[in-house]
């Protein structure tokens, strides 16, 4: 009597808070993982994740100590698992001075564009914001940050500064960014893997030398990327966003592929604007971890694809099952805007 094959499945199971699980886990991402063989099981994170699965990959999105201790439980129980992405990677990400820093580190050929940061100084003590030392040799206007970036509303509250005199009010721990001038438009560049994707995104209008002696203070904002508005007057706005020219594709690849490997990260988004006064200067200001994968232009076949090429991967050799689909190595690049 013939055989019959029934075609191995396999188990995603992800851990997200509630507002990430909303936005991300979406029927037509879902019900594609399906068609492809991949189940979409939600982790509960008030249980102990070595009782729950069996998974075949986690992703996550999670804050805390707790967290990371069963993680790290997980791991030792089933070190043939793949977790995405290592907690301790993803914690450089939490910290906006460590988060940066492996862009000043990376090694990639530049040369007609070139990537940076802005000049920024860490101030852990209000003293340090009245300290020349510290703050003299920064240009206004600058960008205050919170020194932490742990996902909570506080830690995108900034402020846009115009005097030193304006820093006084600020509370530490924080980071101090020149704020560049860069056209009102930044490009998120989303990584899934090894598919990168551009996308334009609306930014803070530049300050002219003649707005900056007369603004007083400092203005603070939160979230500007994402937010959309009915204000009429800023239909022309929108319609602007079109015309910046994208980074050159082949340039955000590079650049991702450093980051990538540089933090051991699979799913991040970076931010990127162009200084204005140096047309092919690029600056880094912001990589988020698991960023609104959901906002994306088809983020349903990029993320099953990567689903697909992280468990067939593992289970290559697995005699225990037959895997369905098809397996898209191949590195894609996509740039298209904001949907
Ligand atoms: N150095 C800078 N020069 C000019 N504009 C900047 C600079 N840094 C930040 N911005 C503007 O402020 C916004 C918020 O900054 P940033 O991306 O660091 O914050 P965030 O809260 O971490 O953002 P996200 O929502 O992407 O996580 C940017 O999207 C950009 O519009
Ligand atoms: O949903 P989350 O809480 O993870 O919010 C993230 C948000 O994604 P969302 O669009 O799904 O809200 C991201 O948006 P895009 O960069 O893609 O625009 C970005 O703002 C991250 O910084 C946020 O992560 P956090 O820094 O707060 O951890
Ligand atoms: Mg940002
Ligand atoms: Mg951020």
């Amino acid at each position: 009597m013939a055989e019959i094959i029934t075609p191995r499945r396999f188990v995603v199971g992800y851990a997200l808070a509630p507002k990430k699980q909303q936005s991300f886990i979406q029927p037509s991402l879902v019900g594609l993982a399906r068609e492809r063989g991949i189940d979409l099981v939600a982790i509960d994170a008030s249980r102990r994740l070595a009782d729950q699965g069996p998974f075949d990959c986690v992703i996550h999105k999670l804050y805390g100590e707790d967290w990371k201790a069963q993680l790290e439980d997980f791991e030792a129980r089933n070190p043939s698992v793949p977790i995405v992405d290592p907690p301790l990677a993803i914690e450089r990400l939490h910290n906006r001075i460590s988060m940066l820093q492996v862009v000043s580190e990376l090694e990639i050929p530049q040369v007609r564009e070139t990537i940076g940061i802005p000049s920024q100084v860490v101030i852990y003590d209000s003293g340090a914001l009245s300290n020349s030392g510290v703050v003299g040799a920064l240009h206004f206007p600058v960008i205050a940050k919170p020194l932490v970036a742990d996902g909570s509303a506080k830690s995108h509250k900034m402020s846009l500064v115009f005097h030193r005199d304006a820093l006084l009010k600020l509370k530490p721990p924080l980071v101090l960014q020149e704020f560049v001038n860069h056209g009102g438009v930044i490009f998120k560049v989303y990584v899934v893997g090894d598919y990168v994707q551009c996308v334009k995104r609306k930014s803070l209008p530049d300050v002219s030398e003649e707005k900056l002696e007369c603004s007083e203070g400092s203005v603070t904002f939160s979230q500007v990327s994402n937010m959309t508005t009915q204000d009429p007057t800023e239909v022309e706005y929108y319609m602007h966003l079109n015309e910046p020219e994208m980074p050159p594709l082949s340039f955000l690849t590079e650049i991702a592929r450093g980051l990538r490997q540089a933090m051991g990260l699979r799913l991040f988004n970076f931010d990127v604007i162009r200084d204005v006064k140096i047309g092919n200067r690029y600056l880094v200001i912001d990589i988020n971890y698991f960023p609104g994968y959901a906002k994306m232009p088809s983020y349903e076949k990029i993320l099953t694809d990567f689903f697909w090429n992280i468990v067939y991967e593992n289970k290559e050799q697995d005699p225990g099952g037959l895997a369905v689909g098809d397996n898209d190595k191949e590195s894609k690049v996509l740039v298209g805007n904001h949907r």
